[in-house]
């Protein structure tokens, strides 16, 4: 079955094109990986996979939704984890579940926030205002709030910024999980090492234009980096989440692209 589908997608803002006649399937129950440097248009991407924005042409399919003619519909059915947000610094994470349990109109939204809070490690913080949480507990509660409705479909922006290397292991084994129940993930980064060591299948995006979409099985990282690097012109291209809190150790400019010319 495929849960998201598009044909010729396209972006403008102004004179930018920011997504260019983008057309992708991706098969239900896939951990699917945009792999992109900054600016190439996936958050442009998720924005109108989930009808917070509006194609020039083109059209799409999200589990069998139209995006321009059901937004609501659809936002209603996946998840959405956009790149830095946080819980409301004056709820606790328990005060700010609840609130999205009642704005999705969730039963047993109790069962639901403590198997999350389970689930994502953030058990003993449930009852702590969210201005006392570090970064990565308000990661992990951003993310219990985007999978307490137990959506078909999930898109998140960078999954893993913030959280060190402990809970990426255990946010990485969730995700995995998630899509052996049968669901599908839908995860946008620039880190070369989040795409092949989650992702099942990649595409990459560069300049607004798909270039290519791959199985990561047959890549390790070093692998995924070369053929990334030989996709795309060069750019902001981070190549690992590392150890810190913050997301990139090391930023691969076009300087540092490997010898030769790129496959046409
Ligand atoms: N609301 C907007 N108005 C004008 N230009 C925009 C707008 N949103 C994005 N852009 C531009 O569109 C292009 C694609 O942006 P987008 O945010 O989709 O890229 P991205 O791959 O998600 O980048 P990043 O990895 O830095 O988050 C960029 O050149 C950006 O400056």
């Amino acid at each position: 079955m495929t849960a998201i589908e598009t044909a010729g997608l396209t972006k403008r803002y102004g004179e930018l094109t920011a997504l260019d006649d983008l057309s992708l399937t991706v098969e239900s129950g896939s951990l699917f990986g945009l792999l992109g440097p900054n600016g190439s248009g996936k958050t442009t991407t998720i924005e109108l996979l989930t009808g917070q924005r509006t194609p020039d042409s083109g059209s799409a399919r999200v589990l069998g939704i139209d995006p321009v003619a059901n937004p609501r519909e659809v936002r209603a059915a996946v998840g959405i984890l956009p790149e830095r947000e946080d819980p409301p610094s004056f709820l606790t994470p328990r005060e700010y579940l609840q609130f999205v349990g009642e704005v999705r109109d969730l039963e047993d939204v109790t069962e639901r926030i403590e198997r999350w809070a389970d689930r994502l490690e953030f058990t003993e913080t449930l009852d702590t205002v969210s201005a006392d949480l570090s970064e990565g507990q308000r990661q992990r509660v951003m993310l219990g709030a985007t999978f307490v409705h137990d959506p078909d479909l999930v898109f998140i922006d960078e999954p893993l910024v913030n959280l060190d290397p402990i809970l990426q292991e255990r946010v990485k084994r969730e995700l995995r999980a998630y899509c052996e129940e049968g669901n599908t993930l839908f995860l946008s980064t620039h880190f070369v090492d989040v795409a092949a060591d989650l992702c099942d299948r990649v595409a990459i995006l560069d300049d607004g234009h798909l270039r290519g979409t791959q199985a990561t099985g047959a890549f390790d990282d070093e692998d995924l980096l070369s053929y990334f690097l030989d996709t795309v012109d060069g750019g902001d291209v981070a190549t690992g989440v590392g150890d810190g809190a913050d997301g990139p150790t090391a930023a691969i400019g076009p300087e540092a692209a490997p010898e030769g010319e790129p496959d046409p």
